[in-house]
């Protein structure tokens, strides 16, 4: 899994170097927010993940392995080349069986998803977020984590969703410099 995880940093870092059409880059997290992600499943101990933005699911797996065998992991993509060939990856470190792979745009998987999640990564299209924001805040179990790359890299960009975070009273919202940033937001019970 290790080995699995360093071919696709590496392949990605290879791909988005050449790839001029933005959306065939695969633009991964990067290896540092990987293990902040695998640091807070294992404090968090979720049972259910929610991911939107698959790409080749290299983020995915992070989230998976760490979850070990109790977590199930639901993930969006609506790009399907990138859906299909995540699902490959996924096959190849044995963890198809608790990841869920949809194939499809955000806005619409999220109004059919049923129950909450206890933890939430959001790196998708960020001129979606605050349309977002709503139903993302109804799928965040009590005591859950939503946390959202790019908040450094891509500050402007997410700045009208993280305004938003930061007015709802029963979240705790920072950001942590860690690969491209994170939004952490807490929903206390
Ligand atoms: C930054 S990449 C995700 C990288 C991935 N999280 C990783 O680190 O391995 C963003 C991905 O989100 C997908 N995406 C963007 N907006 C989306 C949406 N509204 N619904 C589903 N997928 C979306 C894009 O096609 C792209 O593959």
């Amino acid at each position: 899994m290790n080995a699995l995880l360093e071919q696709l940093q590496m392949q990605g870092t290879e791909n988005d170097a050449l790839q001029q059409d933005k959306s065939k880059k695969w633009l991964n997290i990067t290896p540092g927010t990987g293990k902040f992600l695998a640091l807070l499943v294992d404090e968090i101990q979720p049972t259910r993940i929610l991911e939107i933005g698959t790409s080749m699911g290299y983020s995915t797996l992070w989230l998976a392995r760490a979850g070990g065998n109790s977590v199930q992991v639901v993930t969006i993509e609506r790009d399907e080349a990138k859906h299909q060939q995540a699902q490959q990856h996924f096959r190849q470190a044995g963890m198809d069986k608790r990841i869920d792979a949809k194939l499809g745009d955000a806005s619409d998987w999220m109004t059919r998803l049923e129950g909450q999640f206890e933890l939430i990564f959001l790196d998708a299209d960020r001129s979606q977020y605050l349309s977002l924001a709503p139903r993302l805040f109804q799928l965040l179990k009590p005591q859950g984590v939503l946390v959202v790359d790019n908040a450094l890299s891509h500050a402007d960009d997410v700045a009208p969703f993280k305004r938003w975070l930061e007015q709802q009273p029963e979240l705790d919202v920072g950001v942590l410099p860690i690969g491209k940033g994170e939004i952490v937001a807490y929903l206390r019970d």
